[in-house]
């Protein structure tokens, strides 16, 4: 069963000979990244709480010009905690206390920015494509219970946090978006980042709760660096992943809930690219387990009406700009990866390979405003 494989890189260890383990690592997740040495307290907490604890970080060369900027990234998968059929406000408290103490750890890792899985309030409802109880996980990005008990963790650990979750924009309509919360590690909201792209495949009925974002690819400037979030399905779309970019990213979050049957072979491989062909690094998170809906529900594939949504793989990575990844975390517990990065690599790799000055974007341009136009015909050259 796919479920029982805990991640790739276990495998590889145990069945790679010893003397051609580097080498394989090496081909596979590009240069070998530096553990990180994670505090006693933090191992002693993951492990009371069950939950998986790695560490790895990115070097850059010593500038004559520029001090390093060395900062630590953290990212955290988790299931839900309680049954679906438990009480809305029972789910969501669960959920808070879970990520509290896997931000505890997190900020005893020294953790500067922290991400969670996208829509991590509330278990991954929009399958059922029912209205009632799930859109009552939705809440105010800007002044809901949520936001306001991160903005006590942010003030406390220093911390910027980035939270996905299911809005309800008051304001305009009462409306609902797959928003990802920016918040400072001053406590303030810096701002939020809607999904651009809004899955319409397998068990994905989300476009029955919410339409695509209208936030544009904002980079958030923080104390820590500049970053941009790339909410889940959205990192199909490589140009989704080069705006970010061309804003002046320097991490891209992709908080995300995806299962094992529709995507786990893309996973390695999107973010991943994105961190190469923009120059930046990319934070890819994933949710794990399996969760169970009270009620049949069926999305016009063929299959037979079913429960569940299949396996949330985990398996959490990140990608520096030169293309090295870290492993990825378990594709079954919860689990925080911890990075630190020098992003004074960013420009030591753009002015090795010049992806930036040589991305042609002003071609681009010009051929997808043409290409938009109804009478547009692609210049098929055909033999006469
Ligand atoms: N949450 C979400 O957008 N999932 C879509 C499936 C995928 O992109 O792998």
């Amino acid at each position: 069963m796919a479920g029982q494989v805990e991640n790739v890189e276990q495998i590889l260890d145990k069945y790679i000979p010893p003397e051609e383990l580097a080498t394989v690592k090496r081909l596979l997740y590009g240069k070998e990244l530096r553990k990180l040495e994670i505090p006693a307290s933090a191992q002693v907490l993951a492990k009371e709480k069950d939950f998986e604890l790695q560490g790895y970080g990115f070097d850059a060369k010593l500038e004559s010009t520029r001090s390093p900027r060395v900062i630590r990234v953290g990212a955290i998968q988790n299931r839900i905690v309680e049954p679906t059929s438990a009480p809305i406000q029972e789910q969501r408290e669960a959920l808070h206390k879970r990520i509290g103490e896997m931000t505890e750890a997190a900020a005893l890792c020294g953790v500067n920015i922290l991400c969670f899985q996208e829509a991590w309030t509330m278990p991954f409802a929009f399958c059922t494509r029912e209205k009632f109880p799930w859109c009552q996980f939705a809440e105010s990005a800007e002044d809901g219970p949520t936001t306001k008990l991160l903005q006590g963790m942010a003030r406390e650990h220093n911390m910027v946090i980035i939270s996905s979750i299911l809005e309800r924009d008051e304001l305009h309509g009462d409306v609902l978006a797959n928003t990802a919360v920016v918040i400072s590690n001053t406590g303030t909201v810096l701002g939020k980042s809607r999904k651009n792209h809004i899955p319409r495949t397998a068990d994905f009925n989300e476009s029955t709760y919410y339409m695509e974002g209208d936030t544009g690819h904002r980079v958030f400037q923080t104390q820590f660096g500049k970053i941009g979030i790339n909410i889940c399905y959205g990192r199909h779309h490589p140009l989704n992943w080069t705006m970010y970019g061309v804003n002046g990213a320097e991490i891209v979050f992709n908080p995300s809930a995806t299962v094992a049957t529709l995507s786990e072979s893309f996973w390695p491989i999107e973010a991943r690219c994105a961190a190469i062909a923009n120059t930046y690094f990319t934070v890819a998170i994933n949710r794990v387990g399996t969760e169970y809906f009270e009620n049949e529900f069926t999305s016009g594939d063929g299959k037979p009406a079913h429960k569940d949504f299949g396996h949330f793989y985990g398996s959490s990575y990140v990608t520096g700009p030169d293309g090295s990844r870290t492993p990825a975390l378990s594709r079954t517990r919860d689990g925080l990866l911890v990075t630190e990065m020098d992003l004074n690599l960013i420009r030591q790799v753009n002015d090795n390979w010049n992806f930036r000055m040589t991305q042609r974007l002003d071609m681009y341009a010009k051929e997808f405003t043409e290409a938009v136009k109804p009478d547009y015909k692609p210049p098929v050259v055909k033999e006469k």
